[in-house]
């Protein structure tokens, strides 16, 4: 997308906390979601540290004409959704929760346009009154929906694991019309139990986990997945490793966060 920095909408990408080993505490985001937001949407990204109750949520928002909350391998602490005890193996970023569960609410109430991906997905549900199964594999009426740690990462992200049904006349369906059910990938141990109050189901797995839903009474976009659109923004179009799903999500989401840009600063 060739539009000039200066013109591009600005989108929020919310980061992780994580201590590098023998170093300091970093803020880290992956930088395929930055790549999409400035490929994918033709946004201007700016990434929004985990600092809690220090971050200035409402003037973050009112500056954000987008917002696009990542996937990480932590999982949200069940205490926000008053869910069981964690896994031993459980990783958390307290830090990253404290920070983005009331930047949703905030951003949605403010009718900034968001797009939620993987535990992004699951934040959404969280910080709108869901709660999540804190391991999908250990339930029987679910597949795994854990990626193969064996394979590579291009093999992870690039393999269509499970497919999806769309769920007629909703958002996604408006998105992609081309067909009622997509292959996509799937790298996530969690995932939604109960959907928060106002949610509308966008999207179910073969084994009818809950793999995308939309905000009801949202101002403007409001989408979140549980796989990763955000992979593979170098391919050219119909080139080997393009996925034209998931370049419409973001095209969906970039014009979304450019109307609101529009609308913010006329
Ligand atoms: N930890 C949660 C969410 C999984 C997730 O976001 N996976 C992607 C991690 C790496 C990346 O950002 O692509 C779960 O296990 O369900």
């Amino acid at each position: 997308m060739s539009t000039s920095i200066a013109k591009r909408p600005l989108i929020g990408v919310n980061a992780c906390s994580q201590w590098l080993p023998g170093k300091h505490p970093f803020f880290i985001v992956g930088e395929k979601y930055v790549q999409s937001v400035a490929q994918g949407a033709g946004g201007m990204p700016m990434v929004i540290p985990a600092l809690g109750d220090d971050l200035p949520i409402g003037q973050i928002v009112e500056l954000l004409d987008g917002l696009l909350l990542t996937g990480s391998p932590s999982n949200i602490e069940p205490h926000h959704y008053q869910g069981g005890p964690s896994a031993a193996d459980s990783e958390h970023d307290p830090k990253r929760d404290a920070t983005t569960l009331p930047l949703i609410r905030a951003a949605i109430d403010a009718g900034v346009p968001v797009l939620g991906i993987c535990r992004g997905f699951q934040e959404m549900n969280v910080a709108l009154g869901g709660s999540l199964h804190q391991k999908v594999h250990d339930l029987e009426e679910y597949l795994d929906h854990r990626e193969d740690k064996q394979a590579s990462i291009d093999q992870q992200y690039n393999a269509l694991a499970h497919s999806i049904e769309i769920v007629k006349g909703g958002l996604l369906a408006s998105i992609w019309p081309e067909s009622g059910q997509v292959q996509v990938n799937s790298l996530h141990g969690q995932g939604v139990d109960q959907l928060a109050p106002g949610l509308s189901i966008e999207a179910k797995a073969e084994d009818g986990l809950i793999e995308a839903f939309s905000v009801d009474n949202a101002k403007t976009f409001a989408l979140a997945v549980q796989w990763h659109p955000e992979w593979q923004w170098h391919p050219e179009k119909d080139q080997v490793g393009d996925f034209p799903f998931y370049r419409a999500i973001f095209k969906a989401f970039g014009d979304a966060c450019r109307a609101r840009q529009i609308s913010r600063t006329n």
